[in-house]
């Protein structure tokens, strides 16, 4: 068996826009997403999705707030990827393009939804509307989703994180 890759995803909101990166490189390259990356060996969750947010936005958030659990499986992959999705309304700073993410507000009515993941907007109207959510997605290649579920939840704490793909992997 082998370990879930850990991963954070922070979204800075208001109550009309939010903010997006575009990724320039690496993982995702070409789509809007919020902010994140893989949590290092001794770092927490909350203090990597901080790190991640602040080195690819420019902004300290002042509190971050989890909302979600997302797992991605990709068919083949024995690997499956464990992402903690937070948001956050309150952040200081000044928003800085690095050369992983240009940033760019977004009216919240008109989200790029085509140019992001394709689970992308599932997941987003629980996010958008501070519902926690789980959701775990299967992934043939990079765009086909071949299996979903999506449950509100009320205790983050209490999701039962799976430790290895649905599907045998060949
Ligand atoms: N399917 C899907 N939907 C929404 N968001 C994501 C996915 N898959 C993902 O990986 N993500 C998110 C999760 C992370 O926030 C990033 C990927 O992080 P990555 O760029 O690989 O991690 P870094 O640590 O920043 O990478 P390097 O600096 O090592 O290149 O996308």
């Amino acid at each position: 068996m082998v370990a879930n890759k850990l991963l954070t995803l922070a979204f800075v909101k208001t109550p009309t826009n939010i903010l997006l990166g575009y990724k320039k490189r690496g993982f995702g390259m070409g789509r809007w997403n919020g902010f994140g990356g893989k949590v290092e060996v001794g770092e927490t969750i909350d203090g990597a999705a901080k790190r991640e947010l602040m080195e690819e936005s420019g902004l300290v958030a002042n509190t971050l707030h989890k909302i979600g659990i997302l797992m991605f499986e990709f068919v083949g992959d024995p690997q499956l990827m464990e992402v903690h999705v937070f948001t956050t309304n309150e952040w200081k700073g000044t928003i800085t393009e690095s050369d992983e993410m240009r940033p760019e507000w977004f009216p919240i009515e008109s989200i790029p939804y085509k140019k992001m993941w394709t689970d992308d907007q599932f997941w987003f109207p629980y996010m958008l509307n501070a519902r926690p959510f789980y959701g775990y997605f299967t992934f043939e290649g990079m765009h086909k989703i071949v299996y979903h579920r999506l449950d509100s939840v009320n205790d983050l704490g209490l999701v039962e994180i799976p430790q290895q793909p649905r599907q045998p992997v060949i």
